[in-house]
């Protein structure tokens, strides 16, 4: 019954030709009409930007400070613009609300990096990398005092800084095969020849460290200062031949990305910090009445003291807002195309987000050029911003699933650096030099001037620095 009445309709339909074409019409017209509107609901456009040149873009007009640029840029084109540099685009983000839906709403989709060639050579499997020179505290974590004797040890720290900062210059050198990637074979620069050589000297330290220890028994090396260093844990883990062990290279990799990440970023912090507090005296004399409090002048500081250092971690705190060493974080290149802010991110863009800018906005911070470390303590006494990133006004260490790793590690790191060197010294700055806190783009924001300080001694028993 049913499919013959369906039937009959469908003849009386055909029957009358002119009713079913002008049916189909509008049909038509209103799918057609439906769709238009649907796509171009969802086809943002790019986002502004300046014009380039053919082929070379942007490039050429781009000032070496890419952090005080795309600043510039912000002003003039908005929170979200676009630049073409050689091939690629180019998107930066100067917001706060942006680089929430960059970071936290579309993670998943920006959780990619496109890292330089140079990155790719080093790196152990293709996965990531940044970069030096907190070296010790980071290789005395690592593999403690591995090598037996003491002079093979010392020459292991120089080959170790050498290489390290080598890689690092390396890293931080523009590079044409990134700009254009359909050249990348050729090396003109012999960049990709040279990471390649330095890699294989580094591997060359990372096995002599563990062959050694391997010979003097895994159970004995890391255990006898009274605790397991990490090569030791990892080649436990490597011996058990489980799902969790972990090959020679995978070693190798985890060490690179130790060292090459968290010791200049430290380094360079520890640095910023000591400059803005020999620029503020007060907040410099309000740091080592701190120190004298829970440590006490006759005294050198401990793990312990560390959680109790209040003013201190503001001090820290707010070096960060307005020094972030990783300044436009570490690019994100988005798996498919989406849009942020009303406009298109293309699929393998690079993305920046421009965290130098977001922690000197006016909008989010009073007074934001003044160094004031009261800004990140709350009424009672206790920390109003963390590291975690999840208030998007500050974060130095990025944030969402790519952030920093080491965190922790570089915070620890950094508390313990400065409150030694605050409180067994009292430091001055040389009369015949001007002190300079202009800042220079890199793979890590340094001090245009490396920072030049007098130390005396500040602490009453002249045994405490032996
Ligand atoms: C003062 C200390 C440090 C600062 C300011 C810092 C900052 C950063 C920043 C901003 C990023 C990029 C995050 C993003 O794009 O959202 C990053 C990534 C990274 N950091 Fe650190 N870092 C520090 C110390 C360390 C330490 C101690 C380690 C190793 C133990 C480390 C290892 C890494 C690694 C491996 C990445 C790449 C993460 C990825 O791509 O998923 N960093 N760091």
């Amino acid at each position: 019954m049913i499919s013959n009445s369906m039937w009959s309709w469908w003849s009386e339909l055909t029957g009358n030709k002119e009713e079913l074409t002008l049916a189909l019409l509008a049909i038509s017209i209103i799918t057609v009409v439906v769709s238009w509107y649907r796509s171009r609901k969802h086809t943002f456009p790019l986002p502004p930007g300046p014009r380039g040149l053919p082929v070379v873009g942007y490039l050429p007009f781009l000032d070496v400070n890419l952090h005080h640029e795309f600043t510039k840029m912000a002003q003039r084109y908005g929170p979200i613009f676009k630049l073409k540099l050689g091939s690629k685009t180019h998107i930066v983000v100067s917001s706060s609300d942006l680089a929430k839906v960059v970071v936290r709403e579309q993670d998943d989709i920006f959780a990619n990096r496109d890292p330089p060639v140079t990155g790719i050579a080093i790196t152990y499997g293709g996965q990531r990398i940044t970069f030096l020179s907190s070296l010790n505290v980071v290789t005395s974590m690592m593999w403690g005092k591995s090598l037996v004797d003491e002079e093979k040890s010392k020459d292991l720290g120089v080959e170790l800084r050498e290489v390290i900062s080598k890689i690092v210059e390396l890293l931080g050198t523009a590079n044409v095969s990134d700009l254009f990637p359909v050249v990348a074979r050729l090396d003109l620069q012999g960049l990709l020849r040279e990471m390649k050589r330095q890699k294989k000297v580094l591997e060359g330290i990372f096995d002599r460290i563990m062959n050694e220890r391997i010979a003097t028994k895994v159970e004995e090396g890391g255990e006898q200062a009274g605790r397991k260093d990490f090569l030791q844990i990892l080649l436990e883990l490597k011996g058990e031949n489980t799902a969790s062990s972990f090959t020679f290279d995978q070693i190798k990799g985890l060490f690179t990305e130790i060292i090459t990440g968290g010791t200049d970023t430290t380094s360079t912090m520890a640095e910023w910090i000591m400059a803005e507090l020999l620029q503020n005296p007060k907040i410099l004399k309000m740091v080592q009445d701190e120190l004298e409090e829970v440590v006490g002048l006759s005294n050198i500081v401990e793990e312990s003291h560390i959680s109790k250092l209040y003013y201190l971690d503001a001090v820290i705190k707010e070096t960060f807002r307005l020094h972030p060493p990783l300044p436009l974080l570490i690019t994100r290149c988005p798996n498919q195309s989406c849009s942020v802010g009303g406009y298109t991110v293309p699929k393998g863009a690079n993305v920046y987000l421009n965290v130098w800018a977001i922690h000197r906005n006016p909008e989010y911070w009073d007074n934001p050029l003044e160094f004031n470390p009261k800004r990140f303590i709350n009424p009672d006494g206790t920390s109003k911003y963390d590291y975690n990133g999840y208030n998007f006004n500050y974060i130095p260490f990025g944030s969402g699933r790519r952030k920093c790793p080491g965190v922790r590690l570089g915070e620890k790191m950094l508390v313990y650096l400065l409150a030694s060197l605050l409180h067994s010294f009292n430091w001055t700055l040389p009369t015949d030099k001007e002190h300079d806190l202009s800042d220079k783009f890199g793979i890590v924001l340094k001090k245009r001037k490396p920072l030049i300080a007098i130390p005396s001694q500040r602490l009453s028993d002249k045994n405490l620095y032996e």
